[in-house]
């Protein structure tokens, strides 16, 4: 199964379990893994048969800038599982990471998978 990539994605948005991070917007890092068959648009060269990773990098920003979680487990779930009932994703990996959290740590973050990757069929 083929896979579009969303790399180091930065988005801002209000988390954290701390009464100092309710008030101030903080720096998260994501990557995404989201399955799909690419062939119905490389063989037609139709953007609408494929994943649109801009429209889904904007969805990504609007959804962190409409919500306010304590915990990066909370923004992960709910925000996969915004995207999977928003786009035709079957599979997605989706880590996040949560830069300057702990600063002895370059980042700190988690790293969750849902869905069924489909089987391959060549
Ligand atoms: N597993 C987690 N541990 C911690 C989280 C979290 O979201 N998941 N959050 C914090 C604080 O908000 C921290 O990021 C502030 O520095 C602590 N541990």
């Amino acid at each position: 199964m083929d896979r579009i990539l969303i790399e180091a994605l930065k988005v801002d948005t209000v988390i954290g379990v701390y009464d100092w991070e309710r008030t101030i917007q903080q720096s998260l890092s994501l990557d995404l893994t989201l399955a799909t068959d690419i062939r119905p648009a490389a063989a037609t060269d139709d953007l609408s048969l494929t994943l649109d990773y801009a429209a889904i990098c904007q969805r990504i920003q609007r959804f962190a800038d409409t919500h306010q979680f304590a915990l990066v487990e909370t923004f992960a779930e709910r925000l996969a599982e915004c995207l999977r009932y928003e786009f035709p994703i079957s599979w997605l990996r989706l880590r996040v990471r949560k830069p300057g959290a702990v600063p002895q740590a370059a980042s700190v973050g988690l790293e969750i998978t849902r869905g069924e990757l489909p089987t391959a069929k060549e």
